[in-house]
């Protein structure tokens, strides 16, 4: 099938949290907004182009017999689509790679600063494990080697440094941090990558923190793992089930955020401009809007760090942009006030990521730091903030 003229009037059916959509595509022809996680074939049937997130699977059972030429999901992760099919029946695709990586790495930091109580990252000494080297991974990575801090890294199909196997890696690191894909099939799938047998020999008192999909860990494991009398820590922001996570698990991990590690308002929005731009290489015609223009201007900007105190300087400087604390708080109140109703835990679950406040990227904010305070503005240049020195 040809590719649509640049000039013809498109319909086009998008997930409803799509930010920007107007601003981006109302050009193109007209859009119909919709709610992802229900999108149906009859609301797509009539379609030219469809766009969604995450909570979209998009497959022959959503797309056969519909007029749809082309996909594009404002998301890292593409999980929730069937590629083979997509490119089987001539359609075209597009992610967003990479479109929230800094706000998944500010993610693990502002989960580190909250396991020390909101006292800096106290991370100094530890050996910290990377699965995946990604858009995600290896920023994580040079963050980390900006702060000195040991890592193993496994991700068999890149060539990486600090490379370790999986096993390697989770016998050596205190700290774990995936950020794989979900595969179920092909050389290395991911689906329960950390099962029973693995989770049980993580070092005794190691974090685990998964931010990159629920079944990539073995859940029903990972509760028993927490129950041991060898626990770990763990920070959980993707679930087996999702949206009906196990509210057993959840009142076990230190850490328990509804799917929104990427969920900065810079990542959303990159988002929708990367999606914005691969429609237009579709359809062959200039993209002329950008969100050099349009982009949400960040509230906080400049703030000034007093004397030297690193830990408690980081520690503000991170909760004052993101405290993952408020997101683990609403989403125990949502499980206490849903009890046994898991509509109404699904239901909220959704409502707080729609919700999901205005979160900026560390690297926004500008922190303006003495002229003579060489760690302390190496201490937040790696953690990921933009520094101004000798204020
Ligand atoms: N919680 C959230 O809000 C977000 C979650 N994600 C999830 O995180 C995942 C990673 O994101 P990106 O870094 O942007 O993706 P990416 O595709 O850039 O990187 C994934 C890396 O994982 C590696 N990998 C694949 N199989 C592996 C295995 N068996 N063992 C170790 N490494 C393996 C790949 O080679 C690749 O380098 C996404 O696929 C998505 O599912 C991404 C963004 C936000
Ligand atoms: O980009 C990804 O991959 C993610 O996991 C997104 O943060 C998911 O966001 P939604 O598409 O579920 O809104």
């Amino acid at each position: 099938m040809p590719k649509q003229s640049s000039g013809a009037e498109l319909t086009i059916v998008a997930d409803e949290n799509i930010p920007l959509l107007n601003e981006f595509f109302a050009g193109f022809g007209s859009i119909r907004k919709l709610p992802g996680r229900s999108m149906t074939p009859a609301d797509v049937a009539d379609a030219d182009v469809l766009l969604v997130r995450s909570v979209t699977e998009v497959n022959e059972h959503l797309l056969a017999g519909s007029s749809v030429k082309f996909v594009a999901t404002a998301t890292s992760g593409t999980d929730h689509i069937d590629t083979q099919w997509l490119e089987d029946n001539q359609i075209g695709f597009a992610s967003a790679a990479g479109c929230n990586a800094d706000a998944v790495v500010d993610y693990v930091f502002t989960a580190l600063n909250a396991l020390s109580d909101g006292q800096g990252l106290n991370i100094e000494g530890k050996v910290f494990g990377i699965v995946g080297y990604g858009q995600v991974g290896s920023r994580l990575y040079t963050r980390l080697q900006q702060l000195d801090i040991k890592c193993l890294v496994c991700d068999p199909f890149k060539e990486t440094p600090d490379q370790v196997s999986i096993d390697e890696l989770v016998e050596g690191a205190d700290i774990i941090s995936l950020h794989t894909p979900l595969t179920q099939s092909g050389e290395e799938p991911t689906w329960h990558l950390l099962d029973g047998e693995r989770l049980s020999r993580l070092k005794e008192g190691s974090v685990l923190i998964n931010a990159g999909r629920g079944e990539v860990v073995d859940n029903v494991a990972l509760i028993r793992r927490l129950q041991s009398d060898s626990p770990i820590t763990a920070v959980l922001d993707v679930w087996e089930n999702e949206p009906a996570l196990s509210t057993e698990l959840l009142e076990l991990v230190a850490l328990g955020t509804p799917h929104i590690a990427g969920y900065s308002v810079d990542g959303k929005v990159r988002g929708t401009e990367m999606i914005y731009q691969a429609m237009c290489q579709w359809l062959n015609t200039p993209a002329d809007i950008s969100l050099d223009t349009i982009a949400p201007v960040p509230a906080l900007q400049t703030l000034s760090a007093a004397g030297e105190n690193i830990a408690e300087i980081t520690a503000a400087s991170i909760r004052l942009l993101y405290d993952i604390r408020r997101d683990d708080h609403c989403l125990r109140a949502l499980a206490k006030t849903a009890g046994d109703d898991t509509s109404a835990l699904v239901k909220g679950f959704d409502q707080l990521r729609r919700h999901y406040p205005k979160r900026r990227e560390f690297n926004t904010l500008t922190v303006q730091v003495p002229e003579t305070a060489n760690a302390l503005e190496r201490e937040l240049a790696g953690i990921g903030f933009s520094i101004e020195s000798g204020k």
